[in-house]
């Protein structure tokens, strides 16, 4: 069953705690929140305070994804805010295997993402001890920008590295994700399919997030 994890960042941001909560309301799986620097990509949304605000309004699944330079100065914020999987880039850091058992003592899933130019073989070195593997579809900073068809061959390979490991690992996906293609990442192995516009630009989010399950036929 393909899980629904609605990015924040195309909601309405006055009203962010309602945003949330609809979307959980709506049938979401996982709340995906991307929190960015202004560094690491050139734009800028929220931090840790505000995932803490958002915290006591639902129980469902935080997904915090960090697309920040030098997680490892943060996550401590981020754990203590109410993230149930903490997700770092690859690319922001050199100091991964202690992120990720910084991650796991504080009894949260730990998530690694990479760039869409960056290869999946350096996931293998990790994988043994990862929780999600999420893999970007369009450069990250911003949504609603076109799904990238090269992410399809890094999934089916990201798919391969975690049936090695045997573990239960999500293989998630982020940009560009509409009901015309969510259907292609759940055959190339994607089981968490992050989704932006699709879900919070206009229409019914209970509506907005079926026709994603329907479309991805798993
Ligand atoms: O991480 C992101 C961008 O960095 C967003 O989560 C992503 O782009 C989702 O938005 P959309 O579905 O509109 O593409």
């Amino acid at each position: 069953m393909m899980k629904i994890a609605p990015s924040v960042l195309t909601a309405d941001f006055a009203r962010l705690g309602d945003e949330v909560v609809a979307a959980a309301k709506a049938g979401a799986d996982y709340m995906h929140l991307d929190v960015m620097d202004g560094v690491f990509v050139p734009n800028m949304s929220f931090g840790q305070d505000i995932i803490k605000c958002l915290r006591p309004l639902t129980d469902i699944t935080f997904d915090v994804h960090l697309m920040i330079v030098e997680p490892e100065r943060y996550i401590d914020e981020y754990l203590k805010a109410g993230a149930d999987i903490l997700t770092f880039h690859y690319e922001s850091t050199e100091r991964h295997d202690e992120i990720i058992d910084r991650i796991h003592a504080a009894g949260v899933r730990a998530g690694m993402v990479i760039k869409p130019k960056t290869p999946v073989s350096v996931l293998e070195r990790f994988a043994e001890k990862l929780d999600l593997i999420l893999i970007m579809s369009v450069e990250p900073g911003f949504g609603g920008q076109s799904f990238m068809p090269e992410s399809l061959e890094k999934l089916r390979q990201a798919r391969a590295l975690i049936e090695k490991t045997g573990r239960e690992i999500d293989l998630e996906i982020d940009g560009g994700i509409k009901s015309h293609n969510i259907g292609l990442v759940a055959e190339a192995g994607a089981n968490v399919a992050v989704v932006g516009s699709a879900v919070y630009n206009g229409g019914d989010y209970v509506e907005n997030i079926r026709a994603l399950r329907a479309a991805a036929g798993k």
